[in-house]
């Protein structure tokens, strides 16, 4: 059985100032397997934070379920972490302060929270820096904290939201590189949302296409690169193949986005 099932799963969201309601996600079913690395692509507002905040229970369904390990999701719970674009750090706490937050807000004993919060800061290459503060961090760094908060409550599933949306493009692939190296110890199983098909197809074991209006999936794209990945695969066969394929399917969407903005 998989480890995460989506089932005709529908999320409607009430339209800004009105009582009418529109499907942001429509009827979508997807599996994923425990330890797949799972990308998820397509086009702004086509629903993929939607999904994810479905597996974390973190929005109400229209209709259908989200089963992680055989249990339906029926709130926010110890199944999942989530790791936000922004990273969502308390400016007031420390990095040490950040990660320890996340383990007691899910109540771990407390003799071994400071332990194991410092455990996966140096894990995320931190271990110099567990006594700075958000705003003393660069944007990758911040990012890589908010890494190590989701991983210390040794979650199922990690569900990623464009966590690297923020920074440069060679800060990106180096957190990719990064998150790829930790991902690997434990191979947990992962969620990762992003606008980047590189990166998509570079972290991935299955990358998910998006379409919108309403937000369903177009496409679900095996990538059969062996493990671990490492750059000089960008220009191989099974990459460029992979690539090309994900940019046809996602410019039929950007064709039809442009056909809307040219027509208002
Ligand atoms: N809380 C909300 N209330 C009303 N509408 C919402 C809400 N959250 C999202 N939406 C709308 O639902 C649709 C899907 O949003 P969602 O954030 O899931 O898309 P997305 O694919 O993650 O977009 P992006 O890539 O731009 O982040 C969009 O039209 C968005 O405006």
């Amino acid at each position: 059985m998989s480890h995460i099932q989506f089932r005709d799963l529908s999320v409607s969201y009430r339209r800004p100032k009105s009582d009418e309601r529109f499907l942001a996600i429509d009827r979508i079913s997807l599996d994923i397997e425990r330890g797949s690395f799972v990308a998820v692509v397509g086009s702004s507002g086509c629903g993929k934070s939607t999904l994810l905040l479905a597996a974390a229970g973190l929005v109400s369904l229209a209709s259908g379920r989200v089963v992680i390990d055989a249990a339906p999701v029926t709130g926010p719970g110890g199944h999942a972490a989530m790791v936000f674009q922004d990273a969502s750090l308390l400016p007031w706490r420390s990095v040490l302060g950040n990660v320890r937050f996340g383990l007691e807000m899910r109540r771990w004993k407390r003799d071994d929270l400071t332990e194991r919060a410092l455990r996966h800061i140096r894990m995320v290459g931190l271990g110099d820096f567990a006594d700075y503060h958000p705003h003393q961090l660069s944007g990758g760094m911040r990012q890589r904290v908010n890494i190590a908060r989701a991983l210390a409550v040794d979650p199922e599933v990690l569900l990623m939201d464009e966590p690297f949306g923020a920074l440069d493009a060679q800060t990106r692939e180096v957190m990719g590189n990064e998150l790829l190296r930790i991902w690997e110890r434990d191979r947990k199983t992962a969620l990762f949302v992003t606008h980047d098909i590189e990166e998509a197809v570079f972290l991935a074991d299955k990358v998910v296409v998006m379409g919108r209006d309403p937000g369903r999936i177009k496409d679900v794209v095996q990538v059969d690169l062996p493990r671990p990945r490492s750059p000089d695969m960008l220009d191989s066969e099974t990459f460029v193949t992979i690539r090309r394929r994900l940019r046809e399917s996602l410019a039929e969407d950007m064709a039809s986005l442009r056909l809307v903005t040219e027509g208002v």
